[in-house]
């Protein structure tokens, strides 16, 4: 019978502590060996992408905590967004509980040159961990945990979830509609503010990814417009003045390097054909050089 720590979460390591299934470092192969062995030293790449086109995006509704799927262009903008990143190594994946991140992630991991099976985590209940586990240590070494988080869900619109944003605007006025989806501090009617949002998501991101970037993993979250303005508010040192200019188009992925501790953002990759990349670092460029010769 395998050790309890293995019957949960197909061996990556997670105990099931409570509903909210404690992650610790990701081993991929019980043999220690993987794509890339953790060392204390080593950098880190994390992926941030906002979820594809979402079908209220295009119906310019607010959205927020209200679960709706992507549109045709949002799936082929994941998977634009997967070509983008074909070459960064990712160990791991954080996504939020709704389902137009979720679909953005398994999409974009499609693309990806690896060609490691993404599957997601059930941490909803000792049940759910015990009926998904996989016994096969090679099955294991093909895989790629997506971890679900409800505190990265999109920030929570209140009264404003599925209004149209122009016909608010015209009731309201554009500088209050402005305050309500921009400003770190002022929420929408019965919603939450970023601050609010941040609260959950920037204290998620830092007991759940950070030890897995601080232990060697590559990550990717997959997640929402304001989800990802308050972490990234947090890893660009940003004011909440500055913050109100900050915006995240649909399905852009973002590259950061976490090294000795330190966020260093690289900006969006390009697509996998330009040598630039991977050029971010040697590491990075060592990584696909690698995949170049697995072909
Ligand atoms: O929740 C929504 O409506 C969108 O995902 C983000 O909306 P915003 O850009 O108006 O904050």
């Amino acid at each position: 019978m395998y050790p309890i720590r293995q019957q949960f979460g197909f061996g990556f390591g997670f105990v099931c502590a409570s509903r909210s299934s404690v992650v610790e470092p990701v081993q991929l192969h019980s043999n220690g060996n993987s794509d890339h062995t953790p060392k204390k030293s080593s950098e880190s790449s994390l992926i941030l992408i906002r979820h594809g086109e979402s079908l209220w995006n295009e119906k310019n509704l607010f959205t927020g905590c209200v679960d709706v799927p992507l549109t045709p262009k949002g799936v082929e903008e994941a998977i634009e967004a997967g070509k983008r990143i074909c070459s960064i190594p990712i160990d791991v994946i954080f996504t939020s509980s709704l389902i137009r991140a979720q679909m953005t992630a398994m999409l974009a991991m499609m693309q990806h040159r690896r060609k490691k099976v993404p599957i997601i985590v059930h941490n909803e209940s000792e049940q759910a961990h015990l009926w998904s586990q996989v016994y096969s240590e090679e099955t294991r070494k093909q895989s790629i945990p997506v971890i679900t988080a409800w505190q990265l869900n999109e920030r929570m619109y209140g009264e404003l979830q599925g209004l149209n944003k122009q016909e608010t605007a015209d009731r309201f006025g554009n500088e209050q509609v402005h305050k309500w989806r921009r400003s770190y501090d002022i929420p929408p009617p019965n919603g939450e503010s970023l601050e609010m949002c941040a609260e959950r998501a920037v204290a998620y991101f830092k007991e759940h990814v950070v030890p897995q970037l601080t232990a060697g993993k590559h990550v990717m979250i997959a997640a929402h417009g304001n989800s990802l303005r308050s972490i990234i508010m947090q890893l660009d040192k940003l004011t909440s003045q500055e913050v109100i200019s900050l915006e995240l188009s649909t399905g852009i992925p973002m590259l950061y390097i976490f090294k000795e501790g330190k966020f260093i953002r690289r900006g969006s990759p390009v697509g996998p054909s330009e040598a630039s990349v991977c050029a971010y670092t040697r590491k990075l460029a060592q990584y696909r050089q690698k995949l170049d010769s697995m072909v």
